[in-house]
């Protein structure tokens, strides 16, 4: 007797390469970092949201934190306000921190909860003023020696993750819009998504962080050549961080944040590849760049 030929063996085996990663992963935090930019389209931020829950059922824990600058940029053009970034973050103003708030937790989170939400009832969206998960200090930057006012920018001084594990306990993804709660004054702060995903992270103990953004990576000599650096140590990021430019300093210095505050890999990954998130938990071919710490010893 002939065995019958099973044309969909393929597809067996392809599941069965995932195996090693599947028990890896198992039971693990991933934070993932959807930025503004890297929501270019439709179809993109459909398989964003199937990579997420893929993750999901595979038995991760996936928590989505978000950013929208793009989208908050467009909203303050269209009302006739002014958008300027000082050291790669927004000069809020208290009009523009409405204007913020009312992008990131009204407009962006939801389409992602809503994304999320097609297929099944896992997502349930938060910002950081919620059950204080995320509280801030005003925040200055320094530009040339001096200290330059950024109005209601914030700076973490604590995450309370107590309701988004409660929420991952209960199989939901939570997704974190980046506003935090004063700590000491009464209003609300302007948080950079990069630096509110990794102090999560961080706050979590998650094993990943992932970064999606909109280049295919950290580049070594930005922007003269494309070569993307594709695994560094944090002392090796610590030494490169001055001479990064504009959007990757968030997203760099928050990684190294991270690696040493016990999350094992930060990496910042291209979204604008469709399921970049899935070839970087499940295959050995991780795009992108990862950032690891110095020894094992460092992870908290
Ligand atoms: N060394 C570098 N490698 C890659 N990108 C860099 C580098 N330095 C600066 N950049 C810029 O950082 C941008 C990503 O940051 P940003 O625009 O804030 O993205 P997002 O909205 O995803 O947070 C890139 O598009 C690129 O223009
Ligand atoms: C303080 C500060 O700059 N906050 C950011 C928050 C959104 C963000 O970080 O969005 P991306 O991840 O898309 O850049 C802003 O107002 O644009």
């Amino acid at each position: 007797m002939t065995t019958r030929k099973h044309t969909a063996l393929p597809k067996a085996q392809i599941l069965i390469e995932a195996l090693p990663w599947l028990t890896r992963h198992h039971g693990r935090t991933v934070v993932i970092k959807f930025g503004g930019n890297a929501m270019i389209d439709d179809d993109l931020k459909s398989a964003f949201a199937q990579d997420v829950v893929f993750l999901r059922h595979a038995g991760l824990r996936p928590v989505v934190v978000h950013g929208g600058g793009p989208q908050i940029s467009a909203q303050l053009d269209r009302m006739g306000l002014e958008s300027e970034f000082k050291a790669g973050l927004r000069v809020t103003t208290p009009e523009a921190m409405d204007v913020v708030r009312m992008v990131l937790a009204g407009q962006v989170q939801r389409e992602l909860v809503n994304l999320l939400n097609r297929h099944g009832p896992l997502a349930v969206g938060l910002t950081g003023e919620d059950a204080h998960t995320m509280s801030a200090t005003k925040r200055y930057a320094r530009i040339d020696g001096k200290q330059v006012d950024l109005g209601r920018v914030g700076e973490i001084t604590a995450v309370d993750t107590g309701a988004i594990e409660a929420l991952l306990d209960d199989g939901r993804i939570p997704v974190v819009s980046s506003i935090a709660r004063s700590a000491d004054d009464g209003h609300i702060y302007n948080i950079n998504a990069d630096t509110a995903a990794a102090a999560l992270a961080a706050g979590l103990g998650a094993e990943t962080l992932m970064v999606l953004t909109d280049v295919e990576g950290l580049y070594a000599d930005w922007p003269n050549s494309d070569e993307v650096i594709s695994q560094l140590t944090a002392s090796e990021l610590e030494e490169l961080l001055p001479d990064l430019a504009s959007g990757m300093v968030p997203k760099m210095e928050g990684c190294l944040y991270a690696v040493r505050n016990g999350v094992t890999t930060a990496r910042v990954i291209d979204g604008r590849v469709q399921h970049a998130i899935l070839l970087e938990i499940f295959t050995d071919e991780g795009i992108g760049t990862m950032v690891v710490p110095d020894h094992k010893g460092e992870q908290g």
